[in-house]
């Protein structure tokens, strides 16, 4: 059923419903639906506020004191608050800090230090462009191979092929950016454990959309960024988590003072600080910070599984309407259909994609592309609703026809 009055239904059904006024009003009126909060969150309210306050009466009125009466424990105190809401990870061992890419940068080049002797590295070709930049980086500059794993999708099979003795770490994708196909982050774990090597988790596009269980099923390491579904704002910092088994030996090579043992104490070398703190490099972005906060507290309010079950109904809703509409026009379901094994997004593919896309844009269709021939529609379960997908898939039909 793809009417106007069964999208009202979900609508009115919609537990999630009443946290669309949390945000931001979207002012522009030629917007018809906001379809890329898989890639730029909408703003919160909260944050706003916040950040006016911060000013004035923590920067503006406390100065530089503000570092020592609150500043200097935020990436760890909303590290911890991040790891609990979203990431199944127990305090201690998430910090917020950098961008994804450092972070990356950081957990992988700790990961293969953790494994001497161990020559190899692992990822997949269709992983996203900073995955496989860093992984091609991280192993010229310890003259590691790069093993890859074809095309996307990845299966605990295509792991154990190219695994093996000399893999020091595999990276992938928790959630596919292109196809949303949510990878066996269990299977693959215990798999590459078994060949004693260590896992880098990216869960940019699962963090705040699916829960994710990092302690419960052992992994080393993952990143992931707070501007997508944790709706923390355009550049706001990354997390990293590193589980606790690996505190003591772990060692990043960005060693700046705030990672040090004794910050202020200035002292001549660089002795790393017990914990997750040593993870971080220079000073906190707190600003930046503001928007992570009011983004995890948002969700422990919506409860990530109640946000999950949305973003299923969202997804299943985007597919019947495709199916009714788009498919007979030629377009087809580049995600996977089962919704155990579907994100965040559904991507259409269409071979028009890329000029269909820009159109959409210009009729106030806020969608993405992605090369080479996808539509992405991300579903953000906080703001997205059943009556704005289905005007957005409406306008589709009548721009692709
Ligand atoms: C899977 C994935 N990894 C990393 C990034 C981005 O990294 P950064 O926060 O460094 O821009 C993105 C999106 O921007 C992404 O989708
Ligand atoms: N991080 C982004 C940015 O700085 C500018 C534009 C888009 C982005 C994105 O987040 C892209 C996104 N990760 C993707 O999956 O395509």
């Amino acid at each position: 059923m793809t009417t106007l009055e069964e999208a009202k239904r979900l609508d009115a059904a919609d537990e999630l419903a009443g946290f669309r006024d949390r945000f931001v009003p979207i002012t522009d009126p030629g917007v018809v639906a906001y379809l890329d909060g898989n890639s730029l969150g909408r703003p919160l309210r909260a944050t706003a506020e916040r950040l006016q306050e911060l000013v004035a009466d923590q920067w503006g009125a406390r100065l530089i004191r503000s570092w020592e009466e609150r500043w200097l424990e935020l990436p760890e105190r909303i590290g911890d608050e991040l790891g609990r809401v979203a990431l199944g990870a127990a305090p201690g061992q998430t910090i917020v800090a950098d961008s994804t890419s450092v972070c990356l940068y950081k957990t992988l080049r700790a990961a293969a230090a953790l494994r001497p002797g161990r020559d190899e590295i692992v990822t997949d070709s269709a992983n996203f462009p900073t995955d496989r930049f860093l992984v091609e980086s991280v192993a010229a500059e310890l003259g590691h191979t790069v093993r890859w794993i074809e095309g996307g999708d990845v299966h605990p099979d295509d792991v154990a092929a190219v695994t093996g003795p000399r893999t020091a770490a595999v990276v992938l994708s928790h959630v596919d950016y292109r196809s949303a196909a949510i990878a066996d982050l269990a299977g693959i774990t215990r798999l590459v454990h078994d060949r004693g090597a260590l896992t880098v988790w990216d869960l940019c596009h699962s963090v705040g959309s699916i829960p994710v269980e990092l302690d419960a099923n052992g992994a080393d390491f993952a990143v992931g960024c707070t501007y997508k579904f944790l709706n923390a704002g355009p550049g706001a910092p990354a997390f990293l988590y590193v589980n606790s088994r690996h505190h003591a030996e772990f060692g990043q090579p960005i060693t700046g003072w705030m990672g040090a043992a004794d910050t202020f104490g200035m002292a001549e070398h660089y002795v790393p600080a017990p914990g997750i703190r040593r993870a971080l490099s220079g000073t906190p972005p707190v600003l930046g910070m503001v928007g992570v906060q009011e983004g995890v507290a948002l969700l422990a309010e919506a409860g990530i599984d109640r946000v999950r079950a949305k973003a299923v109904a969202l997804g299943r809703w985007v597919l019947a309407l495709a199916d009714a509409w788009l498919v007979p026009l030629g377009f087809t379901v580049a995600s996977p259909r089962e919704d155990a094994r579907r994100g965040g997004h559904v991507t259409l593919r269409h071979p028009d994609a890329e000029r269909l896309s820009r159109v959409l844009i210009e009729h106030g269709v806020l969608i993405d592309f992605r090369r080479p021939d996808g539509i992405r529609v991300g579903l953000s379960p906080l703001t997205t609703g059943f009556t704005e997908v289905r005007a957005a898939v409406d306008r589709i039909r009548e721009l692709a026809a």
